[in-house]
C-alpha cells in the first residue's frame, strides 16, 4: 500500500504533537513525514504532494476537498507569544507592515485585526527572508514561530495577535490544524489522533528533549499554545474563515 504523506510544521510549537508520532512504529509504517515551515506545508497539500498537513487554516479555502482529521491543533485561548506584530513605535504610528513569508494564517489575522479591531490602515508588504532586519522606525512586522520568540527580545512594542483576537471576538483562535485533502482510513485517523496526544501528556519530556533558552517552553507548551481543537475553537475558526473573505 502507498504511504500516507504527512506534513508537519518545523517550529517548536509542533514538538508536543510530533513526540508521539515519531515514536509510533505502527504509524511510521504507514507514513512518510515531511517537516517544513507552515506556508510550504500548505502549498504542498494544495498541490497534492501531501495527503495530510498541519496547515495554516487560512489555506483551507484553496482546497477543493478538506477534512479535519484530528482533535489537536495549534491554537490559543489568549496570548500565544509566538504570533505578534512587532514594532519600534506604538500602533497608531505604524506606517508599514511586513508580512512573514512563512505564514498564511497570522498575516491574514493581522489584516483582519488592523481593519476591524484596531481600525488603522498601514501599507502591507509580503516580506522576504531577511525581513526581520527591516522592522525599524515606522515599519512593523508580523513574525511567527521560533523567530517570533527571538523577536520578543528585540522589539519594544509587541502586539500579540491571539490576545487581540480574543479581545475582539471573545473566542479562541486556531492557527493550524491537521487537514487531509481526501478521505483517509478511519484506522489511520484513530492511530494518528492517539499519537498526537502522547506528547501532550508528557510535556516535561518534550521540554527536556528541546533545550531552549530564549523562552520558557513550559509556559509556551502549557499556557500559550492550546492544542485541543474544542467546539469553541471551531467557532473561532468559522468566524475567522468568514472574515477572511473580506481581507
Ligand atoms: C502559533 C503559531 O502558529 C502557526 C502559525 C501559522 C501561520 O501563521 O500561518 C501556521 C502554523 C502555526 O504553526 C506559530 O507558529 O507561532
Amino acid at each position: 500500500m502507498d504511504k500516507i504523506n504527512v506534513g508537519a510544521v518545523s517550529y517548536l510549537n509542533t514538538k508536543p504533537l510530533l513526540y508521539g508520532i515519531v515514536r509510533s512504529k505502527a504509524l511510521l509504517e504507514q507514513v512518510e513525514l515531511v517537516i517544513d515551515y507552515p506556508s510550504k506545508i500548505a502549498d504542498m497539500l494544495v498541490q497534492g504532494s501531501l495527503d495530510v498537513g498541519l496547515i495554516p487554516v487560512a489555506a483551507i479555502p484553496q482546497l477543493k476537498e478538506w477534512h479535519i482529521i484530528s482533535d489537536y491543533c495549534i491554537g490559543a485561548e489568549s496570548a500565544v507569544a509566538s504570533v505578534c506584530l512587532f514594532s519600534e513605535v506604538p500602533l497608531d504610528k505604524i506606517e508599514r507592515v511586513l508580512l512573514d513569508y512563512q505564514s498564511k494564517t497570522s498575516v491574514n489575522l493581522c489584516k483582519v485585526l488592523l481593519k476591524h479591531y484596531w481600525k488603522i490602515n498601514p501599507a502591507m508588504e509580503d516580506a522576504k527572508e531577511d525581513f526581520r532586519e527591516h522592522i525599524q522606525g515606522t515599519t512593523a512586522g508580523v513574525v511567527i514561530g521560533d523567530r517570533a520568540l527571538e523577536q520578543r527580545l528585540a522589539s519594544p512594542y509587541i502586539y500579540d495577535l491571539a490576545a487581540a483576537w480574543q479581545q475582539f471576538t471573545g473566542l479562541p483562535f486556531v492557527f493550524a490544524a491537521w487537514i487531509a485533502n481526501k478521505k483517509l482510513p478511519e484506522s489511520f485517523c484513530k492511530l494518528f489522533n492517539e499519537a498526537n496526544a502522547v506528547g501532550l501528556n508528557e510535556l516535561e519530556k518534550v521540554v527536556a528533549e528541546n533545550p531552549y533558552t530564549i523562552y520558557d517552553l513550559h509556559t509556551y507548551f502549557g499556557k500559550n499554545i492550546s492544542y485541543r481543537l474544542t467546539e469553541t475553537k471551531k467557532r473561532g475558526l468559522e468566524k475567522f474563515l468568514q472574515l477572511l473573505k473580506y481581507v
